[in-house]
């Protein structure tokens, strides 16, 4: 029988700790029940002790997740992995992550720690942490930068204390494979006891060797592999879940390992992870990008018409691409609409589909064919909004070459309709001010970006914008073919999370919505 290597996701927390990721607890939520249909073995649902809202989102997550482990993070402090336990202990299948630095230099000038203390916090740690459940993770930070011998006593002692997976993290992103795997095939090898506990990997990507790095180890026999959803994560980010389960699958000829992962999950899973963290897949992105199965070139386009074999080593439906399609347009109906969107991986209650619904109609007014990626926007503008404190009504623009941008723009705000025209240097800057000024706000715009949904002149545009004000941020996203009417969406979204965020100091001690 073929080994199984389990899968790890810390979308939720090595994920959120990427520049410019951000998470509301719903999100959280819509986003922890799409990784149990992907099919993940853990989720690392978040850092409990880092703050009020991240233990609310994982005792959330915990509550609602039956078959997926549920992992917090903790450091070695009792307080820390105490939190981590209320916050984990309502899951089906509960875990405590623990885990502190092992390298000397993290040793000296971080911890400020000696060899043995650090061996003495890990056994305490395990040990009190196995008390509160049987599924204990510790993690050796830094673990690739740290002596060797060192290190296999620590995961020694981690597992002599109650570990049953200890996990190697390559915390920098500085191995080299072939390095890596050697330093795996020495831990597995050296480590008293190895036998009774998983290995598991942890790379991150500062040198672009994540991936190759994880299947390095796993090829010695590290049989877990922790990752994120398109490879979001601190710096350069994390292994990616959808390279590493599509490498093993592909190449499963070479590496004869299998996953407990549902693939055509994995392009719907990597929609919503960018749509609900703001940050956009690059195109030539393994597996996930828009080019990722794109053939441009004459000789590929000959050999894929006579077989795609000849340049096509996956193929797009593995991940979720749908070729074979009802087309979706201003006639269609709920039926239709509902079987596309389970093809796609949203299972939405009744009441969920009429919101869905209604938009998905106002859209189509607009736009003659409706996409997947449009269904993504009105799915996650639909289900995962915040209130509407402020609603765009009316919006109009005048630009050009000689004339001075100006914008006419009606609002509801709490109910109640004020209108206002300004001009900016632009339409957007213009449509901005005036927003601006209706609403009263006065926030910083720290980021704007713009990309287009699909091909064609009718893509719907797709807007994300970062707001600052006292001291709070929030993303805001927008979409419409009109990528003006987008843009003020998406700074009226911003300031409808800015507003959540003043009334809800939970959220706000965590930034994150
Ligand atoms: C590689 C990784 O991804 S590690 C995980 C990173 N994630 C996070 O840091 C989550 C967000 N963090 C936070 O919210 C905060 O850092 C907190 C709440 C966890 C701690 O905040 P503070 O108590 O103010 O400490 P601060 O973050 O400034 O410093 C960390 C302290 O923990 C110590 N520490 C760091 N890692 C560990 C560990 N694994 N075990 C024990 N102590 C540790 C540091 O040495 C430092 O101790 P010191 O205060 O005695 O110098
Ligand atoms: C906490 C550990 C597993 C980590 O994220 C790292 O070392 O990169
Ligand atoms: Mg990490």
């Amino acid at each position: 029988m073929t080994e199984r290597v389990y899968i790890f996701d810390t979308t939720l927390r090595d994920g959120e700790q990427s520049p410019g990721a951000s998470m509301n607890t719903a999100e959280k939520l819509r986003l922890a029940t799409q990784l149990e249909k992907l099919g993940v073995d853990v989720l690392e649902a978040g850092f409990p002790a880092a703050s009020e809202g991240d233990f609310d989102a994982v005792s959330k997550i915990a509550a609602k997740l039956e078959r997926t482990q549920v992992a917090g993070l903790c450091r070695t402090h009792k307080a820390d992995i105490d939190r981590a336990w209320q916050a984990v202990k309502h899951a089906g299948n509960p875990k405590i992550h623990t885990f502190i630095a092992t390298s000397d230099i993290h040793l000296k000038y971080k911890l400020k720690m000696d060899r043995d203390q650090v061996i003495a916090a890990v056994v305490d740690a395990v040990k009190y942490a196995k008390s509160l459940t049987d599924q204990v993770e510790f993690s050796a930070e830094d673990a690739s930068r740290s002596d060797r011998d060192y290190l296999c006593k620590v995961f020694g002692a981690a597992i002599a204390a109650g570990a049953t997976v200890v996990n190697l993290p390559d915390t920098v992103g500085y191995a080299i494979p072939s390095e890596f795997a050697e330093l795996a095939r020495y831990v597995l090898d050296h480590t008293p006891d190895m036998h009774r506990a998983i290995l598991s990997v942890h790379c991150h990507n500062d040198l672009g060797l994540a991936t190759a790095n994880t299947l390095a180890a796993i090829g010695v026999g590290a049989r877990q592999a922790e990752v994120t959803v398109n490879g979001i994560g601190e710096r350069a980010g994390n292994t990616s879940l959808e390279e590493v389960v599509m490498a093993l699958k592909t190449r499963n000829n070479y590496l004869p390992v299998t996953t407990g992962i549902h693939t055509e999950q994995i392009y719907p899973t990597s929609r919503l992870v960018s749509m609900i963290t703001g940050i956009i897949v690059q195109p030539n992105k393994a597996i996930v990008g828009a080019n990722a199965f794109a053939h441009e070139a004459g000789i590929h386009q000959d050999g894929m018409l006579k077989n795609p074999m000849t340049y096509e080593i996956m193929q797009p439906e593995a991940i979720g691409l749908n070729a074979n399609k009802l087309v979706l347009g201003k006639h269609s109906g709920r039926h239709a609409l509902r079987d596309r969107l389970r093809d796609m991986g949203y299972d939405l209650s009744d009441e969920e589909l009429n919101i869905v619904f209604t938009k998905f109609k106002e859209l189509a007014d607009k736009k003659k064919h409706i996409v997947d990626e449009d269904l993504e926007v009105v799915v996650t503008e639909g289900i995962l909004r915040t209130t509407e404190y402020f609603k765009l009504e009316y919006l109009h623009v005048s630009a050009g070459t000689s004339v001075m941008p100006m914008a006419s723009v009606e609002l509801s705000i709490n109910g109640r309709r004020v209108r206002g025209a300004d001009w900016g240097n632009g339409p957007i800057d213009s449509a901005y001010n005036t927003i601006a000024k209706l609403t009263g706000t006065h926030s910083e715009l720290l980021r704007f970006t713009v990309s287009a949904l699909s091909g064609g002149t009718d893509a719907q545009g797709e807007v994300t914008v970062r707001l600052r004000e006292n001291g709070l941020v929030a993303l805001g996203r927008g979409s419409d073919p009109d990528i003006i009417t987008a843009s003020a969406k998406a700074y009226i979204n911003g300031l409808n999370r800015l507003e959540y965020l003043k009334a809800n100091p939970v959220q706000a001690s965590q930034q994150t919505i």
